[in-house]
């Protein structure tokens, strides 16, 4: 029956705590060096939180040797006889015996009726077959394993041996059935698992009456040779730099035990001891369920074969024939030929070469002195300058534009430090040289670059500088040094880009300096621009805003600016080891 445990909230001193402090003053001298400790000890006796925990003691204590005993043991069948009693006997219309049979007839309460019979008959512990102690004389060690589960899978995979034929624990979930029991090691061998005999049987087939079990199950078991090995879960976080669909992936060894995720979701990283498929949660879910995911090794092999499948395609479909030189299939031909046009930045050990899969990251605390950069990219004419005139504007001490260098002469509606900073072709090749540019490309024959002084300075002067460079440039900014935060600005609908432009009369500047009004093949280049670019470069965003409404782009832009600086962050780990 339950039980209710009268809390007294007008605390009086607890008799034990009494004593202890009527005989302080004796004690003192004996047991304190200074009065400070005494006095502590005091003020600790005479504690609210702890009378109420001392009377709780004292009546568990009292509890526990009491003998309880259920007052029934078939209230279901009570229950039952009065819902038939009240039904016959009783004005059915009225509201309170309407009102109790309701209430009998809920499922809840017969559930709970049910379990307080199993409780009051001391049936709370799980009924083992008898069956499953039937041990082969063969079999030199076995283990029997039984767990009470819920719905949720066992979280196992299983693999089969090559050399003997037996099917064995492949891996076990982290925090999923299997792992919480602790009993189950990587490597035992599987006997029986409910009756059913795992020996001489195909592991796909035994998968499939895994994934079927629900409730208690009983398990046979032959156990690894060397399970000390313990399960520790790693601290390591990282963002995922593409989207994977685990229902999708045929490849993946246990589809049930896929955990799906989507491009820059924060990972858990909790095991990475199989080489192509590392156990993972995702962060800041409760109650977040551990899957397997494509390790960095497999995501980057199989998104090469998938580039080079592609090219293939391509290539039977035009008429150029595929060149006899080609050694390596997997290898795509434009991975080879491509020209770095800048330098790469080291962004830790889980971002491995072109294909972009995973970047470890930690938590970042910003420093209020030391504002991150916001980086904006987007296809040309979407609106990135617009937005950071705005943005400067509605706090031009604290948001500050940085003015890039130019080989470029000069043209004559230009002023020198407002556009651009003009200086001759050789002495930016030297600056170059001597990797004074953050950043630095070619443009029609004319070279463009920001210094990393003029950024650093400004940083150091506490302001937020607004940067709008080419999207290649990104990953030279992605520095330690300057932790960039990095927006994609991106198109509305074309219709919706069509409708705010043309009330806008929105312009562009031609190379003479001279403006036209945009047109509707500007607005479908700069959707198709935009789609590439997130397409590619989508993975090194920190944020996307969609430039529809100028209004409502330069409040968000706001909003971002500002969490940007109080809000603790993932950044890269690289940027903070
Ligand atoms: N949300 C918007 N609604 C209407 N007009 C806009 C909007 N955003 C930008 N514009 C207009 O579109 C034109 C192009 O904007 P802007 O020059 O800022 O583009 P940009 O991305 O900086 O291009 P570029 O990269 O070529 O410098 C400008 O006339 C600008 O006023």
């Amino acid at each position: 029956m339950p039980m209710t445990l009268p809390l007294d909230l007008q605390t009086q001193i607890d008799p034990d705590c009494q004593r202890i402090l009527q005989h302080l003053p004796q004690i003192q001298s004996d047991l304190f060096d200074n009065e400070n400790d005494a006095s502590l000890l005091r003020k600790f006796l005479r504690r609210k939180d702890l009378q109420l925990t001392m009377k709780m003691y004292k009546r568990l204590c009292i509890m526990s040797h009491r003998r309880m005993r259920p007052v029934t043991r078939s209230s279901v069948a009570l229950a039952a006889n009065t819902f038939c009693d009240v039904r016959k006997g009783s004005e059915k219309e009225a509201r309170a015996t309407r009102e109790l049979l309701q209430i009998l007839s809920m499922p809840h309460v017969q559930a709970l009726l049910y379990t307080h019979d199993r409780v009051a008959a001391g049936e709370f512990d799980p009924v083992v077959d008898q069956e499953t102690y039937d041990i082969a004389t063969d079999e030199k060690t076995l283990k029997i394993v039984h767990l009470v589960k819920s719905d949720e899978p066992l979280g196992v995979t299983i693999q089969m041996k090559e050399e003997t034929g037996a099917i064995e624990i492949a891996r076990i979930m982290h925090g999923g059935a299997a792992h919480r029991s602790g009993l189950i090691h990587v490597g035992d061998e599987i006997f029986e698992i409910n009756g059913v005999h795992f020996r001489g049987k195909h592991p796909d087939e035994m998968a499939q009456t895994l994934s079927k079990i629900s409730g208690p199950v009983t398990m046979k078991l032959g156990p690894a040779e060397n399970n000390a090995a313990k399960f520790r879960a790693s601290k390591t976080r990282v963002k995922a730099l593409f989207s994977y669909n685990a229902e999708e992936d045929t490849v993946n060894p246990c589809a049930e035990a896929g955990l799906s995720f989507d491009r820059g979701d924060i990972l858990h990283i909790i095991s990475q001891s199989d080489a192509l498929w590392w156990q993972a949660q995702k962060e800041g879910e409760k109650n977040a369920r551990t899957g397997l995911i494509p390790s960095s090794i497999l995501q980057e092999r199989r998104e090469m074969l998938r580039k080079a499948n592609e090219e293939d395609e391509q290539n039977s479909r035009g008429s150029r024939a595929i060149s006899p030189c080609r050694i390596s299939p997997k290898i795509p031909r434009s991975k080879r030929v491509r020209k770095m046009m800048y330098q790469a930045i080291l962004n830790g050990e889980f971002d491995h070469g072109e294909v972009p899969t995973y970047e470890e990251v930690e938590l970042f605390t910003p420093d209020p002195n030391r504002p991150r950069p916001l980086v904006l990219v987007g296809a040309t004419h979407v609106g990135r300058n617009e937005l950071k005139r705005r943005l400067i504007a509605s706090q031009p001490s604290h948001f500050t534009d940085i003015v890039p260098y130019t080989s470029r002469t000069r043209r004559p509606f230009e002023e020198e430090g407002k556009e651009y900073h003009f200086i001759s072709r050789q002495e930016m090749e030297s600056g170059i040289i001597s990797q004074r540019y953050v950043e630095h490309g070619e443009y029609k024959g004319n070279l463009y670059g920001t210094r990393t002084e003029t950024v650093m300075s400004a940083i150091q002067e506490g302001k937020m500088c607004i940067l709008c460079p080419s999207v290649q440039a990104i990953k030279s900014l992605r520095t330690a040094e300057i932790k960039p935060y990095i927006i994609f600005i991106k198109p509305p609908v074309l219709e919706k880009l069509k409708e705010t432009r043309h009330k806008q009369a929105a312009s562009i500047t031609l190379e003479d300096g001279d403006t036209r009004l945009c047109s509707n093949e500007d607005f479908e280049n700069l959707i198709e621009a935009s789609d590439k670019m997130e397409d590619r470069y989508g993975y090194l965003f920190d944020c996307t805003i969609v430039n529809q409404n100028l209004h409502l782009a330069t409040n968000e832009l706001l909003k971002v600016a500002h969490s940007v600086e109080t809000d603790v962050t993932w950044i890269p780990a690289s940027w903070i080891q």
